[in-house]
């Protein structure tokens, strides 16, 4: 019995009693499913959809369904059936997750194949990742592990983590601010939630030295990859390369066209001659820039292991640090993604990247394990 406290489901007219039929609830707890209205709902989100939410026990019953928020998403989070896997689906500007909790286990329980088919949009789940909840090493409070839509583990995803700061906090049923110490491929990465709702990541220093992002490329006297050319496709452009852990290599622009507009660039035909560029071992994340002024700039992603995304958190913090080291802007940024605004800082005083930004539930689910 799977039981669901605030499900989205893609934009149709489900009856009511089908709704009914999809969730069979249990009648043991005590509050009403409503239908949010579509203008209220739709409001808030990029695409339509229609929610149930779960409302307070006076509201009439609407779809004759009795659960309590709270009971549903604890009893839903404590559920351990074997065969069936739980997660709940998050979201951070659109770039998409499936967060597990693996608080029980110091190995991910799905393996990256399995991760790869839950991804996939029309047969799985649909996500450009899936997120593990493990326990922490070395006094950290936990561990994420990510692997990518293609199977791939990546060190660190920014929109993943702040999604993963909002999953704890349901988890351990934490309301306000509250900060933790994670473990991660890129080693400590701090998330806080803020009063407002939104996230503040401590993404930790920019890694500038060539060998270390990794990248082939011929770096300066100090190591570093700054404005240099490569060729892709037959077009010399020049890149910054910087590791958040994760390799991302910046573009503003190539000898064609020195000032890019993002909006007109063919993503999916650039984006994985980057990607598997023989510059980068490790392949790599590509970010294409826009500057509007030394504090708003403008950026699409094609990422590694899961192509081109709504957003890329560590995408927007390589883009601030390779827009300061290029001289095109200041250290303080309003990154805008096709999902909406990052606030990005390189902090002079620590060289620490801090990234802003909000992480939303979309549902939760269950699905067998095969
Ligand atoms: N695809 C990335 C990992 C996810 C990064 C991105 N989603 C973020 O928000 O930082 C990589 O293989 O390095």
């Amino acid at each position: 019995m799977a039981i669901a406290a605030t499900i989205s489901l893609p934009f149709s007219s489900p009856s009511r009693r089908s709704l009914a039929s999809i969730f069979s609830l249990r009648s043991s707890v005590s509050s009403t499913l409503q239908l949010d209205s579509f203008s209220k709902y739709s409001a808030r989100r990029r695409s339509p959809r229609l929610s149930v939410s779960a409302s307070s026990a006076s509201s009439a019953s609407s779809a004759g369904l009795e659960v309590t928020e709270k009971a549903l998403s604890s009893s839903f989070l404590d559920r351990r059936e074997s065969g069936l896997l739980h997660f709940v689906k998050y979201h951070g500007l659109g770039n998409d997750f499936i967060l597990v909790d693996n608080r029980d286990s110091s190995e991910p329980r799905i393996t990256p194949e399995q991760a790869a088919k839950l991804c996939d949009r029309n047969f799985g789940i649909g996500a450009d990742g899936v997120i593990f909840a493990l326990p922490g090493v070395n006094g950290t409070d936990y561990t994420m592990r990510i692997f990518n839509s293609d199977g791939s583990e990546p060190e660190m995803c920014g929109n993943g983590v702040r999604c993963f700061a909002r999953f704890i906090a349901e988890l351990e049923n934490l309301q306000g601010r509250h900060s933790f110490t994670i473990h991660t491929g890129a080693g400590l990465i701090v998330p806080q939630l803020q009063d407002n709702g939104l996230v503040k990541v401590d993404m930790g220093e920019p890694i500038l030295k060539a060998s270390d992002v990794p990248t082939r490329l011929t770096p300066n006297t100090d190591q570093s990859v700054v404005k240099a050319d490569i060729e892709v496709d037959g077009v010399a452009w020049s890149v910054t390369c910087v590791s958040m852990g994760n390799p991302h290599c910046v573009t503003f622009g190539n000898k064609i066209e020195q000032n890019l507009q993002v909006d007109d660039i063919n993503l999916a035909a650039i984006g994985p001659k980057f990607e598997h560029h023989e510059m980068f071992p490790a392949r790599t994340n590509t970010e294409f820039v826009q500057v509007f002024s030394n504090s708003h700039l403008k950026m699409r992603v094609w990422e590694r292991g899961a192509g081109a995304t709504l957003a890329c958190g560590t995408g927007a913090c390589a883009v601030v640090v390779a827009a300061v080291l290029e001289g095109r802007a200041g250290r303080n940024c309003t990154v805008d993604l096709p999902g909406g605004p990052l606030q990005i800082e390189w902090s002079e005083q620590d060289n620490h990247v801090y990234m802003t930004g909000p992480a939303e539930v979309v549902f939760y689910g269950s699905v067998p394990l095969q």
